[in-house]
């Protein structure tokens, strides 16, 4: 392995007869001294599989790499995204991280935007309405599905629903049992081109019968005029968020409606807490630095070809499904910024689920099985729940989970041996809130752009996604029997759908 991850290689080299019980008994200060705070979130990496030496080699790559000054480009609002000639600015939408004029412009937009969105709840909560429901895909779903899910509050005055999906049960069953006359509905695309949240948007206009409790989020206010929604309805996107980091700004409207705004913005306020940190803390003491290091230890000088995250917390449960966007959309490229081949691996495939639940599902595999998955676990010290005795049992499922996969256990009967040193990266919250859970996701969020900058690829184009949005447009007519597909096994296919 050469060029920015130099080092690499000869480090997995030396380390690759030393398991993780060997590495841990050689240095047990690691368990302590792999561990770092960022106010209610701290993380530990003692169970990941390097030692000092090989954290010196990376935190070389670290310096190399220069990701200090990555991290003030972003905050500053570079062109980082260099293919499409947008910065990306998803932290002004949370708080002053930068004195540069376009990010204060940025922020000067957010807040504006923001206190928009105050006033339509406000007029909403005046009324009658006692349901939204939310039609959008991707990074206009995915994140407000997530923190919707993790903290809205019994009795909270309104109950967000979520229609991403074209499959048309996906709007039968979010629409089954409401009432149209007290429902609110937000169509959101950054584009307002997008075929399923179009075609969705388009059955709960239709079933409002009323739009006049139609809202909208774009970019685009021409098209979300002539689809019907008036621009005092409309709340504004913009170029420099990506879709998949958009969930503070407008995006965020259904946060803000089933959580309360001031909610929302202790959410914004610890993205914010997290920008700070991730681009001032020196790079030792910086957990978005280890978690990217991490990251590419694993999947560059270890092999791995997937990652799995494991909430322990069930509101957390969509935690990897909004992971998988970000993280995959962000880093599946094999193209370099200068439009070179990527001469090393880029990202593994995310995937996960909430324990204790997987743990009967897939462990199997993680426990016994011939690949190594390295996993981030991820745990709340406060329940927020009566029930003591499952939080005890759940944590300690938790902390059993990451021992097990660790230190494994020796037997003579093959089928019961279980072979460890399996790594895992451990993120503990104080407690599930508003700030902290803000937090987490720009811990993400910035690692997955540190991870692009070691690699040398573009964090925030999604051109792969291209090709099938126009391969189905093309097909469309062909399902009608209005045209044939090229394709002679397409061609079959649809005579079978015919
Ligand atoms: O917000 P829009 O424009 O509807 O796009 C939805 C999603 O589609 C994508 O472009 C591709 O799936 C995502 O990047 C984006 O989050």
């Amino acid at each position: 392995m050469g060029g920015q991850l130099e080092g690499l290689d000869a480090q997995a080299q030396r380390l690759s007869g030393t398991p993780l019980p060997a590495l841990i008994a050689d240095d047990p200060a690691r368990a302590r001294d792999f561990a770092l705070r960022s106010g209610p979130l701290y993380a530990n990496f003692a169970r990941q599989r390097y030692d000092r030496a090989a954290l010196d080699a990376l935190f070389d790559v670290a310096e190399r790499a220069d990701l200090a000054g990555a991290m003030r480009r972003l905050l500053d609002g570079a062109i980082v995204n260099p293919t499409e000639g947008r910065a990306a600015l998803h932290s002004a939408l949370r708080g002053d991280t930068s004195e540069a004029t376009v990010a204060r412009d940025a922020r000067a937009q957010a807040l504006d935007a923001q206190a928009r969105m105050r006033g339509l709840i406000e007029t909403l909560e005046a009324g009658d309405v006692t349901d939204i429901v939310s039609v959008g895909i991707g990074g206009s779903d995915l994140g407000p599905r997530l923190v919707a899910d993790a903290l809205a509050l019994p009795g909270a005055r309104f109950k967000v629903h979520f229609i991403s999906n074209v499959d048309g049960n996906a709007a039968r069953r979010a629409l089954a049992g409401l009432d149209p006359k007290r429902t609110a509905a937000i169509v959101i695309s950054k584009t307002f081109g997008t075929q399923e949240t179009l075609l969705n948007g388009g059955i709960v206009r239709d079933w409002l019968g009323d739009d006049s409790r139609l809202y909208a989020v774009s970019t685009n206010a021409q098209r979300v005029a002539d689809f019907g929604i008036p621009p005092e309805r409309t709340l504004p996107m913009w170029d420099w968020v990506g879709g998949r980091y958009s969930l503070w700004s407008a995006v965020g409207f259904p946060i803000a409606l089933a959580i309360g705004m001031d909610r929302f913005l202790q959410l914004l306020d610890g993205a914010s807490r997290m920008d700070a940190h991730a681009a001032e803390a020196p790079l030792r003491d910086n957990l978005a630095v280890w978690h990217a290091l991490t990251a590419v230890w694993n999947r560059n000088a270890l092999h791995a070809a997937t990652q799995a995250v494991l909430p322990y917390d069930e509101r957390l449960r969509l935690l990897p499904n909004y992971l998988q966007q970000l993280v995959m959309e962000s880093l599946g490229k094999s193209a370099t910024l200068a439009g070179g081949k990527v001469g090393l691996d880029t990202v593994p495939v995310w995937w996960g689920g909430a324990g204790t639940d997987t743990q009967h599902s897939f462990f199997q595999a993680l426990h016994q099985g011939t690949q190594t998955v390295p996993a981030d676990f991820i745990g709340v010290r406060q329940a927020d729940h009566a029930h003591e005795r499952n939080h005890a049992a759940l944590l300690a499922n938790l902390l059993a989970q990451t021992e097990a996969l660790a230190n494994g256990q020796d037997s003579d009967d093959p089928h019961r041996r279980y072979p460890g040193n399996r790594p895992s990266t451990l993120l503990l919250l104080d407690a599930l809130t508003p700030e902290s859970l803000g937090m987490l996701i720009a811990l993400y969020e910035h690692s997955v752009y540190l991870q692009s900058v070691l690699w040398g690829i573009n964090a925030f184009d999604q051109f792969g996604v291209e090709l099938g949005k126009q391969v189905a447009n093309s097909l469309l007519p062909a399902l009608y029997g209005e045209s044939e597909a090229d394709d002679p096994v397409t061609r079959a296919l649809l005579a079978e759908l015919r």
